[in-house]
């Protein structure tokens, strides 16, 4: 887990009157509570599947980008975790990481679901981005799929209020459905016009520079997730200890090796991530292996092990260790 990246150095051979007159690039960034749909707007824009979503809360916590290439411009997307009330130390970093990249963007997009009041947990986000005073930012109402017409007029009446009384001074209040791909390409164009002039920041046709490994690791967690009870989400961390290609394989039938250990708070909670007689982690190991073949593109052999940290939200020493 990092920091915004540095921009990477322009690629070789790129000058800078190669580029087009009047080319923007910058960075944007989605916040907004917990299942906001701020992973899907992402992969919406990105056009593929480069962030992970999911229908539980608080499943984003990398900082996973992708890259929107256009003729005219080039728009980086940083998914940032939730901000949410500290009450551990992971808690109180992942808040840190949150301000530090609103900071350094050019844009964030608060997202506001449309089938869902604007709410405290809004406020509080809202309220905390007001301090950040540099940033360019815009409302933007999801989901609007799940609401009518009259639920999407109220709902961005309660954006531009929640706004006014935050003294926050939206440049745009967009609403959009990722799913129905409803206002998708108009929102693109709001950020693009957000962004400074200057040339693209990474080579073209590059969709996230997230390494494999955060990638492969957030997709187990994903399938991992998928269906267990609510507390588990915040106790469940994945780190990809190998991925190398088996040796001695034909080079038209590769296969890639990926060992993983999944790191849960508790004993209860390792029975529970395990399943009966072992059915439900060899469920979750199918359900990953086939998204990491998806995103990678070769045949893979997953080897997952579920091993128990003891609370290692709240001990330094092991939150360094899992990578936060
Ligand atoms: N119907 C509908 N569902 C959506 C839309 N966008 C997101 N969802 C669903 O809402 C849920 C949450 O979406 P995510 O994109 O994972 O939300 P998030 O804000 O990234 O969530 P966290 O990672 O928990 O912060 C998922 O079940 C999505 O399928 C939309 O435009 N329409």
């Amino acid at each position: 887990m990092a920091d915004l990246p540095p921009p990477s150095p322009p690629p070789a051979g790129l000058m800078s009157h190669d580029w087009a007159e009047g080319h923007r690039s910058g960075f944007a960034s989605f916040v907004g509570r917990p299942n906001a749909g701020k992973s899907t707007l992402t992969n919406a824009l990105v056009g593929t599947k480069v962030a992970i979503t999911s229908d539980k809360p608080q499943t984003t916590r990398s900082v996973v980008r992708g890259i929107v290439h256009r003729d005219d411009a080039q728009l980086v997307l940083v998914d940032t975790p939730g901000l949410h009330r500290p009450r551990t130390l992971l808690g109180e970093r992942l808040n840190d990481l949150v301000r530090t990249t609103w900071a350094e963007v050019d844009v964030v997009a608060v997202c506001f679901p449309a089938d869902e009041k604007v709410g405290p947990g809004d406020r509080f986000i809202v309220t905390e981005l007001a301090k950040v005073r540099r940033t360019v930012k815009v409302a933007v109402a999801t989901k609007t799929d799940l609401a009518t017409p009259e639920q999407i007029g109220q709902h961005l009446m309660d954006i531009e209020r929640l706004g006014r009384e935050t003294d926050t001074d939206w440049a745009e209040i967009v609403p959009v459905s990722a799913v129905a791909g409803d206002q998708v390409a108009l929102l693109e164009d709001l950020l693009v016009a957000q962004m400074p002039e200057g040339p693209p920041l990474y080579p073209g046709g590059e969709l996230t520079d997230t390494p494999d490994e955060t990638l492969v690791g957030e997709l187990v967690r994903e399938a991992a997730l998928d269906g267990v009870r609510d507390e588990l989400p915040h106790s469940i961390a994945v780190v990809i200890e190998e991925m190398v290609p088996r040796e001695g394989r034909p080079a038209d039938r590769p296969l890639l090796d990926v060992h993983a250990n999944l790191f849960v708070e508790r004993d209860s909670q390792k029975g529970i991530v395990i399943g009966r007689k072992g059915a439900r982690l060899q469920e979750v190991g199918t359900n990953a292996r086939k998204q990491i073949e998806a995103l990678l593109g070769t045949p893979v052999h997953l080897d997952l092990r579920v091993k128990v940290a003891k609370d290692w939200q709240r001990d330094p020493r092991q939150l360094r260790r899992l990578g936060f």
